[in-house]
């Protein structure tokens, strides 16, 4: 069949290979109600700039290989949704914030530089359980994140709008121009992220945490005192990642590199197949198939051994180190039965992948008040399992994948802030899934930091 061989092509089957996922199923798309409108928009995609350099995707897919072999830790993180309307400066910097901060926390449980990735810039289209929402009877299409539909109740917010698509793209090449400033431009230093930490550490409510504080205090004096150059500890390297989930954006942003004429989706350094769409025959496994990016696969409980094996055949047949990470999310009451014999099993037979732990998603339940959340205290959980799974069988925990944000919601149940049920109603923004807000963020970092530490 045209475009099947990935492997040893000419630069004309490359290209044609890149639409082969056309022929398969494709869950979770849009019903666009105006397919030439979807056609203009698209062809008006496809000449744009690309959003990231294929170069910068190659040096995360080194350090992706790093985590892979407990060199490095990556941490991930943002909202479960973007929205157009938080895209900006005092959103996308509280958020930049909270990672920059966790990941310093990190750096010194894991004694590893930390990987750090933004669920940023491009994290606009959403799968969803049911295509419809009944409310009072009335039955309208799903929210599928911004770049589909808006999220208000009515038949003309709810309806696909393929303008949205030119949208997302222009918000996410203002959200990367910001991270990039953010990020090079002296914001990121070092010494700074360490006194916005100590402002955390002055609410009694983190008390317990006081220890590792201190100790990360008195490591950095230490690297004062020692005359640490703290100038080239002024920037980082932050990357950004979404779920490659609407196939004709991501490949209408796929180009083929200058430098080595290999096909690479320049929407995002990193993209990750979700739970609802990695259908090893399925269209989203093909179009990351042949893309060189690093790329994630998110894992749910009802993935086999098998399936695992044949998707990591499928997505890294060469067995390139950092190509492939597995992103497992089962939950805090499974995960210690689930990885254990995926770890043996992936490991013995298949070539490297980097584990992550996404502790958010199989930990969704509904609050007695009807709000969507996630307890703080299975979050953490099923990292403590993840870490333990790694542990017994002697493999690697390459990073956790984390829905948050920067600002003060309250979204997520308890943390040493204690919010309750009542709670929740009172800043509950999300249009998707509950996030870890700001302090539950930090919080999270200090706790994996002494789970790391010990
Ligand atoms: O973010 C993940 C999914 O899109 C989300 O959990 C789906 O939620 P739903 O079950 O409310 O559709
Ligand atoms: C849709 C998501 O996750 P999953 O595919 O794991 O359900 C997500 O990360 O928001
Ligand atoms: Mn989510």
């Amino acid at each position: 069949m045209k475009g099947e061989q990935v492997n040893e092509q000419s630069p004309q089957s490359v290209i044609e290979g890149l639409d082969f996922w056309r022929q398969l199923p494709a869950p979770q798309q849009p019903s666009w109600p105006d397919k030439d409108v979807l056609d203009h928009v698209l062809a008006e995609l496809a000449v744009t700039p690309p959003l990231v350099f294929a170069g910068e995707a190659d040096a995360l897919r080194a350090r992706m290989a790093a985590a892979s072999r407990g060199e490095a830790f990556v941490l991930q993180g943002g909202d479960c949704a973007e929205t157009f309307a938080d895209a900006t400066a005092d959103r996308i910097r509280s958020k930049i914030m909270t990672i920059l901060q966790m990941a310093v926390v990190l750096t010194y449980g894991a004694a590893l530089p930390i990987v750090k990735m933004g669920r940023m810039a491009g994290q606009y289209a959403k799968p969803r359980s049911s295509d419809t929402e009944v409310r009072d009877g009335v039955e309208l299409p799903t929210f599928r994140g911004e770049a589909v539909n808006a999220h208000a109740f009515t038949p003309e917010a709810r309806t696909p709008d393929p303008w949205r698509l030119l949208q997302a793209y222009h918000s996410s090449a203002a959200t990367l121009n910001l991270i990039r400033a953010f990020t090079m431009g002296g914001f990121a230093d070092l010494r700074r992220v360490h006194e916005w930490n100590k402002g955390f550490m002055s609410n009694p409510a983190y008390k317990r945490y006081e220890t590792i504080a201190q100790e990360i205090d008195g490591a950095i004096r230490f690297m004062s005192a020692a005359g640490v150059d703290f100038e080239a500890l002024k920037t980082v390297d932050f990357y950004s990642s979404h779920e490659a989930l609407l196939l004709d954006y991501e490949r209408a942003l796929t180009r083929i590199d200058s430098r080595t004429g290999q096909p690479y989706n320049c929407s995002a350094h990193f993209l990750w197949i979700g739970e609802r769409t990695r259908q090893l025959d399925g269209a989203h496994v093909d179009l990351l198939s042949r893309v060189r990016n690093p790329i994630g696969v998110k894992l749910g409980p009802s993935t086999s051994v098998d399936d695992a094996l044949r998707l990591a055949e499928k997505l890294n047949p060469d067995g390139e180190p950092g190509r492939l990470t597995f992103i497992t999310r089962v939950g805090a009451s499974k995960i210690r039965e689930f990885l254990p014999p995926l770890l043996a099993e992936v490991t013995k037979n298949a070539a490297p992948v980097t584990w992550m732990c996404d502790p958010m998603h199989g930990n969704t339940i509904t609050s007695g008040s009807g709000y969507k959340t996630r307890r703080f205290s299975d979050i953490l959980d099923e990292v403590r399992g993840f870490f333990d799974a790694h542990d017994e069988a002697g493999t690697v925990p390459g990073g956790l994948h984390i829905e948050l944000t920067g600002d003060d919601v309250t979204e997520c149940l308890g943390g040493s802030e204690e919010i309750d049920d009542v709670g929740l109603a009172r800043r509950y923004e999300t249009l998707v899934d509950p996030r870890l807000n700001h302090q539950q963020s930090l919080e999270m970092a200090f706790a994996v930091a002494e789970m790391l530490h010990t």
